[in-house]
């Protein structure tokens, strides 16, 4: 993203405040920022906050008429932005960009451009739920310019719970980094989407299990991807904690044989599916309902294979059907892949060295090679596992 040209918008809500950490992770990434303020945004976070976090500059009204720009300062903005975020989006600016208003430097500089905008809304619930509200929402969303980060539910500065939260900086992150790689394209518009995420647990009793370290980091950058370009998205997974990704129909599970039930019964209906998820290829024989005692705890295991979900989906696959895996490899990880992609009937693989530094399980980079099934190779330096998920798609869809 280092050197990218970002906008932000801010609005008068009190979520501008949370927009500062976007703005400061932006720059502190390399990205050129700037920020637009309303006269209501600046009642809540001074423009010198956001002047001092974007390096570059923040303007308000008072900017828009100087005149000492050269040029207007509107069309100087609209043209310098590469994607352009309002965050928070108030309902009264709302209200502005369905009509196609102009009365300040934000909404001129809206009209005045021509990159992706995405909408960050933020309100009480029930200004949110008004239909004139929600009216304009969807008029703005008929025009493609617009990106949305719908709000989310939880807990209101007014003290009550329900829609109209902004979604959280790390999803505008995101978001903004798949506007960045895709210029607003939306090249899976429509097609459903299967992506798994996370490792497995087959557990012998109560507390202990067979695991790996797999965080669902990756397919969740999938599902981000996916979802960023207009894909309908399914996530199964087995990830401890919170899946935050709003948007996405997410089916939580632990063990192989119900990771196996859930992409069975979501196979056919997807276009595209991602096999991200790391199984285990084992389970304990014998599982004990109570705690096994330290005492009464085995010396050995008895271990039964699993079924290999990615084997059975490739039996299944339709003509119309695209499916990928995923290979974490040690040493040479490209002839293993290669053995996964024709075995299993793949249409692509991500080898994966999980033994590179900055590679694999549980950091936020990743490298591969990417392989399809005609042969052909793409090597895919270190980058960010949401630009990974970026290439695996393009790859995908250039076929
Ligand atoms: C304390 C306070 C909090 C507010 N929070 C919000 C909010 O979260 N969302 C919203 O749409 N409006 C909110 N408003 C109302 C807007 O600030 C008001 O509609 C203003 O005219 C918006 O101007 P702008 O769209 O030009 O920024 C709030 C107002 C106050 C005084
Ligand atoms: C205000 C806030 C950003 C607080 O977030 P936080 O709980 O993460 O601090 C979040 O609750 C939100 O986005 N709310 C929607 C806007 C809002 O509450 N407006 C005022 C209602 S009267
Ligand atoms: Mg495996």
């Amino acid at each position: 993203m280092k050197g990218r040209r970002v906008l932000i918008g801010v609005s008068g809500g009190i979520a501008a405040y949370k927009v500062c950490e976007v703005v400061s992770t932006l720059a502190k990434a390399g990205v050129e920022v700037r920020a637009i303020l309303t006269d209501a945004a600046a009642e809540f976070v001074t423009p010198l906050t956001f002047a001092t976090l974007c390096r570059l500059g923040a303007f308000t009204d008072k900017d828009f008429w100087e005149p000492n720009h050269g040029r207007p300062l509107h069309i100087l903005l609209g043209e310098w932005a590469e994607v352009f975020v309002i965050a928070p989006l108030t309902a009264n600016t709302l209200a502005k960009l369905a009509g196609g208003f102009a009365d300040n430097l934000l909404t001129n500089t809206v009209l005045a451009s021509k990159c992706p905008i995405l909408l960050a809304p933020a309100m009480n619930t029930d200004m949110w739920e008004q239909p004139a509200v929600q009216r304009n929402w969807r008029e703005v969303l008929t025009d493609g310019r617009y990106h949305a980060m719908s709000p989310g539910t939880g807990m209101l500065a007014c003290d009550r719970v329900g829609a109209g939260r902004m979604a959280e900086p790390s999803e505008i992150l995101a978001q903004i980094e798949s506007l960045l790689y895709t210029k607003g394209d939306r090249d899976l518009a429509g097609k459903r989407v299967l992506i798994s995420a996370g490792g497995t647990r087959e557990y012998f009793d109560p507390v202990r299990f067979i695991g790996n370290p797999a965080t669902g980091k990756m397919g969740i950058a999938l599902a981000r991807a996916a979802l960023h370009r207009g894909a309908i998205v399914t996530l199964v997974h087995s990830i401890t904690g919170e899946v935050p990704l709003l948007g996405v129909r997410s089916i939580a599970l632990t063990s192989a044989e119900e990771m196996r039930q859930a992409m069975l019964e979501c196979f056919t209906d997807a276009d595209l599916t991602v096999m991200a998820a790391a199984v285990a290829d084992v389970k304990p024989t014998e599982y004990h309902s109570q705690k096994l005692p330290k005492r009464s705890l085995p010396d050995a295991l008895e271990l039964t294979q699993v079924p290999d979900i990615l084997a059975e989906l490739g039996r299944l696959k339709q003509s119309h059907q695209k499916l990928i895996g995923f290979a974490a490899q040690t040493g040479d990880i490209v002839k293993p892949a290669l053995e996964k992609l024709r075995v299993k009937k793949l249409d692509v693989i991500a080898a994966n060295a999980i033994d590179k530094i900055g590679s694999g399980f549980g950091s936020d980079t990743n490298q591969a090679i990417l392989i399809n099934a005609e042969g052909k190779q793409v090597e895919i330096a270190s980058c960010s596992k949401l630009a990974m998920a970026h290439r695996l798609f393009d790859f995908v869809m250039e076929g």
